[in-house]
């Protein structure tokens, strides 16, 4: 599992391991991590370290003072290093003194430059920008978990050149200007290739958009000590693994799990077709699909047990699926939300349920929205809710009384617990999944952004209901599955959504071989 935590938990964890280290002993592991990792890109890209060119960008707190240490160790290997100090009296004394001594050289931004509009006005600014772009590395310490905000002005024009420059841009534990708790973006934020991270990841990491900013992200251990609970977690192959259901050899279809699926109209039949082709590949023993596409699903899949009667009259199931694809036919989804058995709501299905109705509901309750349709829940513009994604997911559990999977470039998974920060329960204790961290899947590919794709996912996840799993657990396997089978189906090519669920069962073995 790969766990985030938030600023407040990192800055708690900080202040009590400092307490039992000497002065400075954490800025030195932090820095020496850092150093290491510039070192193997230079030996990578450039050759070696020494002769190389690093350009430092510091800012006014500790996050310059690592950048600071850091090119001491790199001047110290023969790099050519130059800081660019952008409020040159508060840049981290020792920091600096360590660069001086290293045979390290400053440039100093100066008040012109930070009241300069669009460039920087100085000969000292010039001179920054120019050095960045010569540099051959360019390392961020502009800001860490102590900022608020996009850049501020000065350092625009240095993160606009540094990203024009064939310079590899390496980010100190976190990009500057995106948000570390939020992974929210306000104003410009630095492009980096890598960034190398403290402790631990910070949300921010992890979700767009700040993710995109921030490269491939290296992890510098440095002994804090955490919590139990994060903030997020990224299940990995192992996690998906001990949670996928198999057979045993008592298992019987029935004991596996049936899973309903109320989805397509005539207008829409492809939506029914697609739900049941991922439903069947989600570990339920039997697939139950209730609606009027019965005939185009049973011509596809003929294991399929089909009535063109509404769920209320369809045999057992364990979970249902409604939503996809099913217009405006509101019946499906109020028949299907009094069962007392996990229900997955999706597409149409969210526009259509009643608010009331899934708050009273005692079995565990999965939405699946993508932004647009989170957007319309939660009466915002879709722009907000891609721009902070954790909130709205959190906000829409909490509301809803659900576990809520908000799909698009991050797919997220929150239980009803995820907005109330504390305790393992998530607040019903109903099956929704214990704990109350945020879940965010690291396997998506935008070659899934295909009409019909999210209709595959719900089919999915339902069938993981179905076969027992949490709505935490089935959501965040199903997304990580749907994921890892979209990368094998397109494999740098377009898919169809149809491919995407053939590709399941390879990512499934793939998930079990380790
Ligand atoms: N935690 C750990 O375990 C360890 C932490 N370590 C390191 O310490 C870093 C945190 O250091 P930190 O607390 O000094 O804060 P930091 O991010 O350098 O900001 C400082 C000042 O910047 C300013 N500022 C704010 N917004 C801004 C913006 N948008 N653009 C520009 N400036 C902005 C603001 O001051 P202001 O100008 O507003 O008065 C703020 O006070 C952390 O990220 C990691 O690198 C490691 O060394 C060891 C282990
Ligand atoms: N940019 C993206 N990166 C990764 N995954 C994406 C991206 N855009 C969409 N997806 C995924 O593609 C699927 C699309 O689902 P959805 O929006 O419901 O489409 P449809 O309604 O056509 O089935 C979701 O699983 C979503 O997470
Ligand atoms: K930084």
């Amino acid at each position: 599992m790969r766990t985030a935590y938030s600023v407040e938990t990192v800055r708690a964890a900080e202040r009590d391991l400092m307490a039992r280290l000497p002065e400075g002993a954490l800025m030195r592991r932090a820095a020496a991590g850092l150093a290491a990792a510039c070192a193997d890109l230079l030996g990578r890209g450039y050759g070696r370290v020494y002769g190389s060119r690093v350009v430092l960008l510091v800012g006014s707190g500790d996050n310059g003072g690592d950048a600071l240490y850091a090119g001491a160790g790199l001047a110290r290997r023969g790099a050519g290093v130059t800081a660019v100090l952008l409020t040159p009296e508060r840049a981290h004394a020792a920091g600096l003194a360590a660069l001086r001594r290293a045979g390290g050289r400053t440039v100093e931004i100066t008040d012109a430059d930070a009241d300069a509009d669009a460039d920087l006005g100085t000969d000292a600014g010039t001179a920054a920008v120019a050095a960045v772009r010569r540099a051959d590395l360019v390392m961020d310490g502009i800001v860490g978990i102590g900022g608020t905000g996009g850049l501020r002005p000065e350092a625009v024009p240095l993160a606009e050149a540094a990203e024009r420059s064939g310079a590899t841009v390496v980010a100190v534990d976190l990009p500057s200007g995106v948000d570390a708790d939020t992974g929210e973006v306000r104003g410009t934020a630095l492009r980096a290739d890598l960034t190398v991270t403290f402790g631990t990841h910070k949300p921010g990491l992890l979700v767009d958009p700040a993710r995109e900013y921030a490269g491939s992200v290296r992890l510098v251990g440095i002994g804090l000590d955490l919590p139990a609970e994060p903030e997020l977690e990224a299940l990995q192959h192992a996690d998906v693994a001990r949670l996928l259901p198999v057979p045993g050899a008592e298992s019987d279809k029935y004991r596996r799990g049936v899973v309903g699926i109320a989805a397509g109209s005539a207008r829409y039949p492809g939506a029914a077709v697609l739900a049941v082709a991922g439903a069947l590949r989600g570990g339920a023993g039997a697939v139950r699909y209730a609606g009027p596409a019965a005939r185009d699903v049973i011509a596809r899949f003929p294991e399929t047990l089909v009535s063109d009667r509404g769920p209320k009259h369809a045999g057992r199931v364990q979970a249902w699926v409604v939503g996809p694809g099913i217009g405006d036919d509101a019946g499906p989804v109020a028949e299907v939300l009094v069962a007392d058995v996990p229900v997955l709501i999706d597409a149409d299905g969210l526009r259509l349920a009643d608010a009331s109705a899934v708050r009273a509901r005692r079995a565990p309750t999965l939405m699946t929205p993508h932004a647009g349709e989170a957007a319309a829940l939660l009466g915002v513009e879709r722009e907000e809710v891609e721009a902070g994604r954790l909130a709205a997911a959190r906000e829409l559990a909490g509301r809803y009384g659900a576990t809520v999977l908000l799909k698009g470039s991050t797919t997220l998974v929150a239980g009803p617990g995820a907005g109330d920060g504390g305790g393992n329960e998530d607040g019903k204790g109903n099956g929704n999944g214990n704990g109350t961290a945020v879940r965010v899947n690291p396997t998506g590919t935008s070659w899934l952004a295909t009409a019909g794709s999210g209709d595959v996912l719900s089919g999915l996840a339902g069938s993981l209901l179905a076969a027992g799993l949490s709505a935490r657990d089935a959501g965040s396997v199903a997304a990580y599955l749907h994921g890892l089978a979209g990368r094998h189906a397109a494999d740098g090519a377009p898919v169809g959504a149809h491919d995407v669920a053939e590709a399941v069962p390879g990512a499934w073995r793939d998930v079990m071989r380790g």
